[in-house]
């Protein structure tokens, strides 16, 4: 759904030409192939406000985002909170923005670069939660890769963003990235359906758990599912995962929350064992592992806040 037309960019200070409301734009957040985002501050409160080439890509996100926003509590929110949406001219055209809740965090691939890669079944089965609500709302997200996730800040949850690639569940996948395409790895088609979101979350948690290089590699080949399963074959990380990575890979679960039980029932288990290995263990290892061990605990408390919310 990528255009032609020349992303605008947007002035330092702006009102909405319909509702009046200013914006101090501080700084780009980010820029892709359909639009720009900016964190403006609107009545000191910060914001992302979001502004494309074609006024209706912006008004198809905005219709996705306003259907998914009867969550009010934003740990619990699929969706950033919409604020705004309007019009301002641009050096004599009038174009469409929307303002939403700003997300504080880093881009998923970061976060785990620098928190490590424990952390990435935790983060896949929060989002898991968050695909399974937007799949009762009879959409899939299409484009799930690491750049659209943030970790936020305050207190370490995944959220999705970019909503650009979100599309009715039958449909033909509207936006998608070929490292976590489907077709692209030749395991199936681009109809919209929750195995395929199924399928871009297992690839991608791979690709969040392997070093570039080991990534790379992989990327040279003819892509084919095989060399996905030979890596969690020989990841210490991944490998007590592989049940429901392969049963995504294969299309076998019919909601996010199954793939999301099963994961959990394995991070429960190993951070029994760690426990265990806690209590037996002693000296600087003993104490890492407990460390690791507590704080494991309290994201998963998080997760399950999720899970017991949605
Ligand atoms: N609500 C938000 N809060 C904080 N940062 C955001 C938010 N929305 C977007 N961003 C930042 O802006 C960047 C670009 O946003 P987005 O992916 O929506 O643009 P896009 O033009 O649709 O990109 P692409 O072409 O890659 O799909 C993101 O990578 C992220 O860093």
């Amino acid at each position: 759904m990528s255009s032609n037309r020349a992303i605008p960019s947007l002035p330092r200070q702006f009102q909405g030409r319909w509702n009046k409301q200013t914006y101090h734009v501080l700084r780009e957040l980010g820029r892709g192939a359909n639009g720009a985002v900016y964190l403006a501050s609107q009545n000191g409160v910060k914001r992302a406000v979001k502004i494309g080439a074609e006024g209706m890509d912006i008004l198809m996100e905005v219709n996705v985002l306003k259907q998914l926003q009867q969550e009010r509590d934003p740990r619990a929110a699929v969706a950033p909170l919409l604020c705004d949406v309007d019009d301002l001219i641009i050096n004599g055209r009038s174009c469409t923005f929307y303002a939403m809740e700003y997300v504080d965090g880093e881009q998923l691939d970061q976060y785990v670069r620098q928190a490590g890669s424990d952390w990435v079944p935790v983060l896949v089965i929060q989002l898991l939660s968050r695909l399974s609500v937007l799949h009762r709302h009879g959409w899939v997200f299409g484009d799930l890769k690491p750049e659209n996730v943030m970790v936020t800040r305050s207190d370490n949850q995944a959220r999705l963003i970019d909503f650009g690639g979100v599309t009715k569940i039958g449909n033909a996948v509207r936006q998608f990235t070929e490292e976590y395409d489907r077709a692209a790895w030749h395991a199936g088609d681009r109809r919209a359906g929750v195995d395929y979101d199924l399928f871009s979350l297992a690839v991608m948690t791979v690709r969040l758990a392997v070093s570039p290089e080991v990534w790379k590699s992989c990327q040279l080949d003819r892509r084919h599912t095989g060399l996905l399963c030979d890596i969690i074959r020989n990841n210490d990380s991944l490998y007590p995962y592989r049940i429901p990575l392969v049963k995504a890979f294969h299309g076998k679960y019919a909601s996010a929350d199954e793939m999301k039980e099963e994961m959990m029932a394995i991070v429960q288990k190993r951070a029994i064992g760690s426990r265990s290995k806690k209590a037996a263990g002693s000296g600087a290892s003993g104490i890492w592992i407990g460390g690791l061990f507590v704080a494991s605990m309290l994201l998963l408390a998080g997760t399950l806040y999720y899970a017991w919310m949605m």
